[in-house]
């Protein structure tokens, strides 16, 4: 069985095409710096040479179009026809208190979807995008959706809930959802195995920095606490979105400039973070770039940047009363070791002896960044949302026959 994974971030679309039966994947691809001046389109046939193109893409429904033909070309293809396709998983964010678990698309799914779309609105009507296009492409075929929030839904009440009128929990469901569930799950997995120890006796610190960033704290293989809440705009500071900010901010900012609250929603998820600070790009790329030629606005949108993320770490650290690992994924994480040189070097209280020469190495591999005396060990794992999707997909499309 092929399995066609669509994971549709706020800025990106991923994909990756796998043969089940060997787990083998036999094309990926991205579309990177969707809606900015020029996106990049990176596409890797098994065994093929990688194809590249930069172009104008706007939205998520012109990537999904362009992954299509590239998936079929006669060139860079590695299937004949879109019929070699025989389900299709997608990235979903947001999934409230609904779906504890993925689940085939149908009607209801779809409507309580969009039910969901004031929750997550970078990324929910982005994976809705990718639904109908998919579905548009590949009429009759299945498709299964898999949730971010799924693997958060093990936190407890004192984690999950807000200190504010209870009745809003009841009415609204207002609490914590978190984000980024099939990374953290993922990575967590990864790094005991890295480790050698069991899972079931680990305390993790999971940190997905990508555009959009969060922590989490993972007891015993399970997250007890994760720094986005009830939508991906809480906890660190990201690309474009500001984080944790005094609530007391969006009353008082609303009288001032005379913001409706479309305009200060879309301000504090679009027009803030390394973007707004630095005035430069919420690239991480560019950010560093800039700050390395000496410019300051970027240095200052660097520091908060590790800044922000360095508390969240001792603040699970204390949550969780220790910490075995703390683990870097996605974009940023995988990539950038300034960031993580940044983060790690000032963790000396909690017993983290970093290795600045192993962080230096640039590499795709699994790896640790901490010296072998360190107490708390540091990781970096890629993370692979894709191949978890494929595999919930695969098990919800087998139960169907
Ligand atoms: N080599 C690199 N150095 C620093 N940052 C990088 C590098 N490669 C990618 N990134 C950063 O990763 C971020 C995108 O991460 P990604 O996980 O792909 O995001 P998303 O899935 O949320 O769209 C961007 O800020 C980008 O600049
Ligand atoms: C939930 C979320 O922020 O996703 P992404 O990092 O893909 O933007
Ligand atoms: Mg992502």
């Amino acid at each position: 069985m092929n399995v066609l994974v669509i994971n549709a971030g706020s800025s990106s679309l991923k994909y990756q095409l796998f043969r089940m039966e060997d787990a083998s994947v036999l094309a990926k691809g991205k579309v990177e710096r969707i809606g900015m001046d020029t996106a990049i389109v990176t596409h890797e046939p098994a065994g093929g040479a990688e194809f590249h193109e930069v172009k104008e893409i706007l939205e998520h429904t012109s990537a999904i179009r362009r992954v299509v033909e590239l998936l079929t070309h006669p060139q860079q293809g590695v299937v004949s026809a879109m019929s070699d396709i025989d389900a299709v998983g997608h990235r979903v964010v947001h999934g409230g208190e609904a779906f504890k678990h993925s689940v085939l698309v149908n009607d209801e799914v779809k409507k309580e979807i969009r039910r969901l779309f004031d929750l997550a609105p970078l990324h929910n009507p982005a994976a809705m995008l990718g639904i109908m296009a998919a579905e548009a492409a590949m009429p009759g075929v299945p498709q299964a959706v898999v949730f971010d929030t799924a693997f958060h839904q093990t936190m407890l009440a004192q984690a999950y809930l807000y200190p504010v009128p209870m009745a809003l929990y009841r009415r609204h469901k207002v609490r914590r959802y978190g984000f980024h569930g099939t990374s953290h799950k993922y990575v967590s997995e990864r790094a005991a195995l890295l480790l050698g120890r069991p899972l079931a006796e680990l305390k993790l610190i999971t940190c997905h920095i990508g555009n959009g960033a969060s922590c989490a704290a993972i007891v015993g293989g399970q997250s007890v606490d994760t720094s986005m809440g009830m939508t991906p705009l809480e906890g660190l500071m990201m690309g474009t979105r500001s984080g944790d900010l005094d609530p007391a901010i969006v009353p008082y900012v609303m009288g001032k400039e005379e913001l409706t609250l479309g305009e200060v929603n879309s301000m504090l998820n679009k027009h803030s973070g390394l973007g707004a600070v630095s005035g430069i790009s919420s690239d991480m790329r560019e950010i560093v770039e800039a700050m390395e030629a000496g410019d300051k606005n970027a240095a200052l949108a660097f520091d908060m940047y590790a800044y922000r993320l360095r508390k969240y770490i001792g603040a699970y650290a204390a949550g969780m009363n220790g910490v075995d690992a703390i683990v870097f994924t996605a974009g940023i994480g995988e990539n950038s070791a300034q960031l993580r040189r940044a983060v790690c070097e000032q963790l000396t209280y909690l017993g983290v002896a970093f290795d600045a020469d192993a962080n230096a190495v640039r590499s795709s591999a699994e790896r640790r960044i901490s010296t072998a005396a360190s107490m708390v060990a540091v990781l970096v794992i890629p993370t692979n949302e894709e191949w978890v999707i494929a595999q919930d997909t695969y098990n919800l499309v087998q139960g169907l026959s």
